[in-house]
């Protein structure tokens, strides 16, 4: 049997990506073109961290918390769950309890009812309720991917799932683009870059179904 298909769930970062309220907006251009160097055209990029498909580290909201560079790579490859929780607007451990839990899925996506429109920031998200995070752990989930820009309300000062989620070791994968994936068993890639010091890191999203 052939070996199913890797899918790319990433917004693309185009010039007029949304971007967080406030933040650096994303722009690539040219900073030399082949006609001027006689050579190459050679980009450039400015941007926010938190751009698109990204990932967050603990120094996002801790001071004290790990950076992009140090994280262990091997949180972002591996098994994970598309659950479709697309239903409802709170998403609470009842509401996961649920769910059939298997136990070699350590990574799961969650599927909302926010539809994919990289190109408009939300006004409203869906709830993610921070109780979930021991919930979670307990399940031994070890990251969790949603499809919003945040897993707390844009205006939350105090973001209290992102906190919950890493007081029980459990990271973070925003913005990824579930509309056209059916729950299910998949294979993830989602790798940040290794920038020395840094919150965040947009990545590359890709997933692959596993029969099982
Ligand atoms: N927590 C959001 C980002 C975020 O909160 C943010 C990003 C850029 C500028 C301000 C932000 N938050 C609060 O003012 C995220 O993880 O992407
Ligand atoms: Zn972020
Ligand atoms: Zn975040």
């Amino acid at each position: 049997m052939s070996e199913n298909k890797w899918i790319d769930i990433t917004q693309p970062l185009t010039n007029d990506i949304a971007h967080w309220p406030g933040d650096t907006p994303f722009s690539f251009e040219l900073a030399c073109t082949k006609k001027e160097t006689g050579s190459v055209n050679i980009g450039q990029i400015t941007s926010s961290v938190h751009m698109g498909t990204h990932v967050d580290a603990p120094f996002h909201f801790d001071d004290n918390g790990t950076t992009i560079d140090q994280l262990d790579v091997n949180i972002y490859i591996g098994k994970a769950a598309v659950i479709d929780v697309s239903h409802v607007t709170n998403i609470t451990p009842k509401l996961l309890e649920g769910y059939k839990w298997e136990d070699d899925v350590t990574r799961i996506l969650l599927r909302t009812s926010l539809p994919n429109n990289p190109k408009r920031f939300p006004k409203e998200l869906p709830v993610l309720d921070p109780a979930i995070a021991p919930f979670l752990q307990q399940k031994e989930i070890k990251l969790l991917g949603v499809d919003m820009p945040s897993v707390d309300a844009p205006d939350s000062n105090e973001l209290a799932t992102h906190h919950a989620l890493h007081d029980n070791g459990i990271y973070i994968l925003e913005n990824i683009m579930l509309d056209h994936i059916s729950a299910g068993h998949y294979e993830l890639i989602a790798l940040p870059l290794a920038i020395q010091g840094a919150d965040g890191s947009p990545v590359r999203a890709v997933i692959r179904r596993i029969e099982k």
